[in-house]
């Protein structure tokens, strides 16, 4: 089981603001940084994840994307990022026209850690696809060349999604729909969710939506699952900012 100290907040750190618009974590994001390390996708998360809680000297999730095609053994894999910038969807494509492999994978992987020297957990999702001609919309990566192999319009088959169910064994998240509904990345960025803190003026309809939501995050990321009520609400009371 993950313990989080007391009072402490978990901080998703990212630079990507569409990662954390589809996490939808939203006790969220310090937008830092982090190195893009060498390795294997577990090493790479574990190293992101201690340098991430390293940095904000307290508890932390990060997320490393790999994308693999399996003609080229498992590569540009975490360095897709490099192969993305460099090569764009259609390069990528490419890359693959001397083989009959067009398969691949994505990998997503989040990390926690509870604090600065301390282990280090990994949850993992895994999705099967195609590398296919670029098509569709353009606002995220290598999506428009990677098409999966089964499909579902409610993104439950996503790599990150999957990832997150994982985690979410063991954490709460809030889904994309409820992170929309609040007011989605924007609210975020303008909010520091201390609802007596907030440097906007929150409508009748944000206003319940901020009490619950700090009321439910604190009580399921605060406490074990087996832990009391009147525990979690202990926290609530306490009005913890979670930022
Ligand atoms: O089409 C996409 N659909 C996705 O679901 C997805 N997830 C990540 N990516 C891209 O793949 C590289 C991963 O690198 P990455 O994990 O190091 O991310 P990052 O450096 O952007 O952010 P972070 O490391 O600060 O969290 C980066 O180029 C991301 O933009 C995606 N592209
Ligand atoms: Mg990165």
């Amino acid at each position: 089981i993950m313990a989080v100290p007391a009072g402490r907040s978990v901080v998703f750190v990212t630079g990507n603001a569409k990662k954390l618009e589809e996490v939808g974590i939203w006790h969220v994001v310090i937008s830092v940084s982090l190195p893009e390390y060498q390795g294997e996708p577990d090493e790479i998360s574990i190293q992101k994840c201690k340098e991430a809680a390293r940095q904000i000297d307290g508890p932390v999730i990060v997320e490393d994307t790999c994308l693999c095609f399996r003609a080229l053994g498992g590569l540009p894999g975490p360095y897709m990022k490099w192969f993305l910038d460099k090569l764009k969807p259609e390069g990528l494509y490419k890359l693959l026209a001397g083989f009959e492999d067009k398969s691949a994978w994505a990998l997503c992987t989040f990390a926690f850690s509870a604090g600065r020297d301390e282990p280090v957990q990994l949850f993992r999702g895994k999705t099967e696809g195609q590398i296919v001609e670029p098509r569709g919309p353009r606002d995220f990566g290598w999506d428009p060349c990677f098409q999966p192999d089964e499909y579902d319009k409610t993104n439950s088959i996503s790599h990150r999604y999957r990832a997150l169910a994982a985690l979410s064994e063991h954490w709460f998240c809030l889904t994309k729909g409820l992170f929309k509904k609040i007011g989605g990345l924007d609210f975020v960025l303008r909010c520091d969710f201390n609802v007596y803190r907030l440097s906007v003026k929150l409508s009748a309809f944000h206003k319940p939506f901020i009490v619950v939501l700090e009321t439910y995050v604190l009580t399921q990321l605060y406490s074990s699952p087996n832990a009391h009520l009147e525990q979690q609400i202990c926290v609530t009371q306490k009005q913890v900012s979670v930022f």
